[in-house]
């Protein structure tokens, strides 16, 4: 049974260029989930589509702490420019699954020198409950069965192809680190499993600190 069910739908122009937006009522958790839509998409093979989580900090307030803005931006650029392709905003992601309030407690720890894992399980909380059933449904739902994937996360690649989509390519989407994100870039290279090449890098020493 599907998790989701479109509720409304609108053309959106952006900066970055023109898009279908298309709201997606989350019949599980009641959130409201957002597609952008670029082109068309419809049974079409090797769709580039970005599985963005929320991050109000990172989005929203153009955080250093993490990349969620910056990858956000790029995503929408790079989808605009290829004229075809899905931007997926998942509610209900925030600070990966245990929400806002949790994800600044864990900030406030990461203060005081715990990485952003131990952060979280400081807290007694999972270090990543987020779900991708919703993202799966929407793009089944768009017709999106076989997909290049933005991210530097295996899990959202593994997670997809669990659902029966098929992720043909996984696009590294990596941005400059700063002072303020270089530490916790590299825990999740380290602790998360995420992919950093060093070649992704546009900062020659991430790879060796
Ligand atoms: N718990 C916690 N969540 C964080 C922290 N920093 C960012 N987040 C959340 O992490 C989510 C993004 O996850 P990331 O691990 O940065 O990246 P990802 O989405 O798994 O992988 P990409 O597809 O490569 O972006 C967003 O929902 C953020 O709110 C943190 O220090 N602690
Ligand atoms: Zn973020």
């Amino acid at each position: 049974m599907s998790t989701i069910s479109k509720i409304s739908s609108s053309t959106l122009p952006t900066k970055y260029g023109q898009f279908i937006i298309h709201v997606y009522h989350d019949v599980q958790t009641g959130q409201e989930h957002v597609a952008l839509v670029a082109g068309h998409v419809l049974n079409n093979e090797n769709v580039l589509v970005r599985v963005h989580s929320e991050c109000l900090t990172g989005d929203i307030f153009s955080s250093n702490r993490c990349d969620c803005g910056e990858q956000l931006v790029l995503a929408q650029s790079m989808i605009a420019e290829a004229g075809q392709g899905v931007l997926l905003y998942l509610k209900g992601h925030e600070g990966r699954g245990i929400g806002l309030a949790n994800k600044i407690h864990a900030y406030a720890l990461q203060d005081r020198g715990l990485d952003t894992v131990d952060a979280n399980l400081h807290l007694g909380l999972p270090i990543d409950q987020r779900s991708y059933a919703a993202a799966v449904d929407i793009l089944k739902d768009l017709g999106v069965h076989s997909l290049r994937l933005l991210t530097n996360n295996p899990e959202k690649v593994s997670s997809l192809q669990q659902a029966g989509l098929t992720v043909t390519e996984r696009i590294p989407l990596v941005i400059q680190p700063n002072q303020d994100n270089l530490q916790y870039l590299l825990t999740k290279r380290d602790r998360l499993g995420h992919f950093f090449a060093q070649t992704d890098m546009k900062n020659p020493n991430f790879g060796e600190l």
